[in-house]
């Protein structure tokens, strides 16, 4: 059996796979929320869901909650036949191009990349460093959701600033890259013909971000240095006039902790509507506030749309995927309005019902809607690299 960790901003979600011959098998998912006092551990898929509180508490490191955790799972699953570990760590710099297993090296690269992902990346590593210490024995694999934009050009991966600065690592590397993974197979299984075209990527969940896929490889993204790029999010603010970070350091004297807390926490759809950072809660208010969040959330993800499709010389599909693009029938139809100049046609009624296929049939811009499965996309990677004999 294989474990896989996917460590987002606020939550942990915890993959279980049986090893089979056809590849990884998804036996059991759960998620550990870390925005809830207590922690809460959800087992939501497996022989029996539960709800639990944990009794441990998240502090500098993660063995308590881990073993907790586990202890909760060993009541379902048995979890001595586990072999091996697979983690997400967002950020692979330039260094890793790939999947890798962890070692004191790899272990030590990753964490010198921490401080350009300070949402996600701390946190994978103290599961890692956890999991060495409570099961030493376990191989544990990583990989990056920055190695799947690698083939983006050159251009699309550079800021215009200093080349000295680029040469050191200022540039775009683009994030979400095993959910784009997931979702180009998946596509590719579906519907080869438009794997093999123009397709852009809507990966939108609480951290929202867009790709450019040209038969499959990554071209461009809207998430760019860091993981605030691109689109607005949940509570993140999107691409932002760097003058306005500068106005609240500069004239206003805040901190660089205020500033930061500013625009990872308190900005996005939570930031707009001042009510909430979910979009069930703001489909559900009748406040004007949160229906600009709503409409600032799919003017700019339409906006983004153009710009990958123009930097793909034209665009024959769109895919809506996780939480939001999977599940929220009417900012998928305002997203699909602001681009029928692009020849972009929903079918309204497929789209309410959550269908996979949601563009009308005249559509000259297909539209999807494709479950995405970064656990999966983890597990594969694990086997792949701990199969490799070298
Ligand atoms: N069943 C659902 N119905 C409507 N919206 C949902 C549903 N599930 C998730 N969402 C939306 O998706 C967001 C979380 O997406 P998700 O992909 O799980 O994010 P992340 O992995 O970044 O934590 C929620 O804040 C909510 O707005
Ligand atoms: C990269 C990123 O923003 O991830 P998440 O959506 O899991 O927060
Ligand atoms: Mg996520």
């Amino acid at each position: 059996m294989l474990v896989t960790f996917n460590a987002g901003s606020s939550t942990v979600k915890i993959g279980l796979f049986a090893l089979e011959t056809a590849g990884p098998r998804r036996v059991g998912k759960g998620l550990i929320d870390f925005r809830r006092k207590p922690l809460t551990f959800h087992l939501v898929e497996g022989p029996e869901a539960f709800d639990v509180a944990l009794e441990s508490e998240a502090g500098e490191e993660l063995d308590e909650v881990l073993s907790e955790a586990f202890a909760r799972l060993g009541d379902h699953f048995d979890l001595a036949r586990v072999t091996a570990v697979g983690h997400r760590v967002v950020h692979g710099g330039d260094v890793f191009a790939g999947a890798v297993r962890v070692d004191d090296r790899t272990l030590g690269e990753m964490e010198r990349l921490s401080a350009l992902a300070p949402l996600h990346q701390p946190q994978a590593l103290r599961l890692i460093r956890a999991i060495a210490r409570l099961r030493p024995e376990l191989p544990q694999t990583a990989s990056f959701d920055t190695a799947f934009h690698r083939t983006n050009d050159p251009i699309a991966r550079r800021f215009a600033i200093p080349r000295e600065l680029h040469d050191a690592g200022i540039k775009r590397y683009g994030f979400h890259g095993l959910s784009y993974k997931s979702v180009a197979g998946e596509l590719r299984r579906r519907e080869p013909e438009l794997a093999a075209k123009k397709v852009v990527v809507a990966h939108l969940g609480s951290g929202a971000s867009l790709c450019a896929l040209d038969e499959g490889v990554s071209r461009d993204s809207s998430m760019g240095f860091s993981t605030l790029d691109g689109v607005p999010m949940a509570t993140r603010c999107g691409a932002l006039d760097v003058g306005v970070a500068l106005h609240l350091l500069g004239q206003e004297k805040r901190t660089l902790n205020e500033v930061e807390d500013i625009l990872y926490h308190r900005s996005g759809l939570l930031g707009v509507s001042g009510i909430s950072a979910d979009s069930r809660e703001l489909i559900e208010s009748d406040r004007p506030e949160a229906r600009e969040a709503l409409d600032l959330f799919a003017f700019r993800i339409a906006g983004e749309i153009a710009r990958l499709a123009s930097t793909l010389g034209g665009l024959d599909g769109l895919v809506f995927t996780a939480g939001i693009g999977e599940n929220q029938p009417r900012i998928r139809a305002a997203i699909a309005r602001r681009l029928a100049w692009l020849g972009a046609s929903l079918d309204d009624e497929a789209n309410d019902r959550g269908a996979a296929l949601v563009g009308a049939p005249g559509s000259r811009v297909a539209l999807h809607v494709i479950a995405t499965d970064e656990e999966q996309a983890i597990a594969e990677e694990a086997v792949a690299i701990l199969d490799r004999k070298d």
